[in-house]
C-alpha cells in the first residue's frame, strides 16, 4: 500500500499528496472515518481518479474544534509545534497568548513565538508585547522576531521549523498569511494545484491546509481555530499549562480553588509578593471559570 499525507480534506474528500509529489483527489471510505490535515494515510486506486484512502495511520494528537454546544469536529492531525504569532499592532493580547500555551500543551506539542513586523516595534510597544508574553517566558519558549516586510529573521523562523509540523496560530492582522507567503515561496501555484486536484472548484481557502516548506517540515494555516474554546479541558491539563502558577496552586487550601477571594490561596498570595504576573493568574482563572461553567 503506499503512503500519502492528507494537505486539506472537505467532507469525505480530501486532497492528498502521495510520495512523488503529486497531488490527488481521494475518497475516503465510511469505515475508514474521516481525513483530516496532518493524516498519514495508505491509500490505492488508479490516479488521478478514484483514489482512495484506505486506511488512516493512528494520530499523534489532533488538533479539534469544539462548538458551543461542546461538539467536537477533528480539524488536524500530527502536530509537533505550535507557532504563536503576535506583532506590535493588533496590540498582543496576553489572555489569547496564554490561551494558545494551553492549546500547546493539551496536544503536547512544543509552543513557539513569533513576534512579527519588526520594521513596526518601537520601545514602547516592544515593552507592551513582552509583557503579553509573560506565559511564554515562564515557560521557557524560543522567541523568534521577525518581518516579512523586510526578511528579518525568517531564516531563523525557517531553521526552527524545519522536519517539523507546526502549526500557526494568532489573532487576526498579525500576519499569519504573510509568513505563509514569505516562508512557502510557491504558495500561489500550490493553492492552484489544491483547486485543480479538488475540482468543482471547491472552496478551499476556509479549510485547515497544510504547506510544505521547502526547507523540510510543514505548516498547517487553519482558520477554524481562530475561535479557541477550551471548555473541555480537564483542570489538570490548564494547570500543567501555567507551570509558573502550578506550584503554588498546589498549596491553595481548597482544592478547587479559583485563586479569587478563598482563604488559604497560595497564588493570590504568590501575586501580592510579586512572585507571579497577575496577568496570568488572571488568564488561569478566565479558563477555570469557563470550564465550571460548562
Ligand atoms: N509592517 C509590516 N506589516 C506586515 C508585516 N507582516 C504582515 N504585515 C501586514 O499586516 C496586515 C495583516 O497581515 P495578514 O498576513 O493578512 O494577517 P493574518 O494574521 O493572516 O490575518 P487574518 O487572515 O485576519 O487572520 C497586512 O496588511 C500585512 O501587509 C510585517 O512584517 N511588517
Ligand atoms: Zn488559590
Amino acid at each position: 500500500m503506499d503512503q500519502a499525507r492528507v494537505i486539506v480534506s472537505f467532507g469525505a474528500d480530501s486532497i492528498i499528496e502521495t510520495a512523488d509529489g503529486q497531488l490527488h483527489r481521494a475518497l475516503t471510505r465510511r469505515r475508514t472515518g474521516r481525513a483530516i490535515a496532518g493524516d498519514r494515510v495508505d491509500w490505492g486506486g488508479q490516479p488521478p481518479h478514484q483514489v482512495v484512502i484506505e486506511r488512516i495511520q493512528p494520530r499523534r494528537n489532533t488538533l479539534v474544534r469544539t462548538n458551543y454546544r461542546g461538539q467536537e469536529r477533528p480539524l488536524a492531525a500530527n502536530l509537533d509545534q505550535l507557532v504563536v504569532v503576535c506583532a506590535p499592532q493588533p496590540a498582543p493580547d496576553q489572555r489569547l497568548v496564554d490561551r494558545y500555551l494551553v492549546l500547546a500543551t493539551s496536544l503536547n506539542v512544543d509552543p513557539v513565538v513569533v513576534i512579527n513586523k519588526s520594521d513596526r516595534l518601537d520601545d514602547h510597544d516592544a515593552s507592551a508585547v513582552q509583557a503579553a508574553l509573560a506565559g511564554a517566558h515562564a515557560r521557557a519558549c524560543p522567541i523568534h522576531t521577525v518581518s516579512c516586510a523586510t526578511g528579518d529573521g525568517l531564516e531563523a523562523l525557517t531553521a526552527a521549523l524545519a522536519d517539523r509540523t507546526s502549526l500557526l496560530v494568532g489573532q487576526s492582522g498579525v500576519g499569519k498569511s504573510s509568513l505563509i507567503n514569505a516562508l512557502v515561496p510557491d504558495r500561489q501555484a500550490r493553492t492552484q494545484a489544491i483547486s485543480e486536484a479538488s475540482g468543482q472548484g471547491r472552496h478551499t481557502t476556509t479549510e485547515t491546509t497544510l504547506y510544505p516548506l521547502p526547507g523540510g517540515g510543514d505548516l498547517v494555516d487553519s482558520p477554524g481555530v481562530r475561535i479557541l474554546r477550551l471548555a473541555h479541558l480537564s483542570r489538570d491539563v490548564i494547570e500543567s499549562g501555567f507551570p509558573d502558577i502550578a506550584p503554588y496552586a498546589d498549596a491553595c487550601e481548597f482544592r478547587d480553588c479559583e485563586h479569587d477571594r478563598e482563604p488559604g490561596c497560595a497564588v493570590r498570595a504568590a501575586v501580592d509578593q510579586g512572585r507571579i504576573d497577575a496577568g496570568r493568574v488572571a488568564s488561569l482563572q478566565e479558563l477555570l471559570a469557563e470550564r465550571n461553567a460548562g
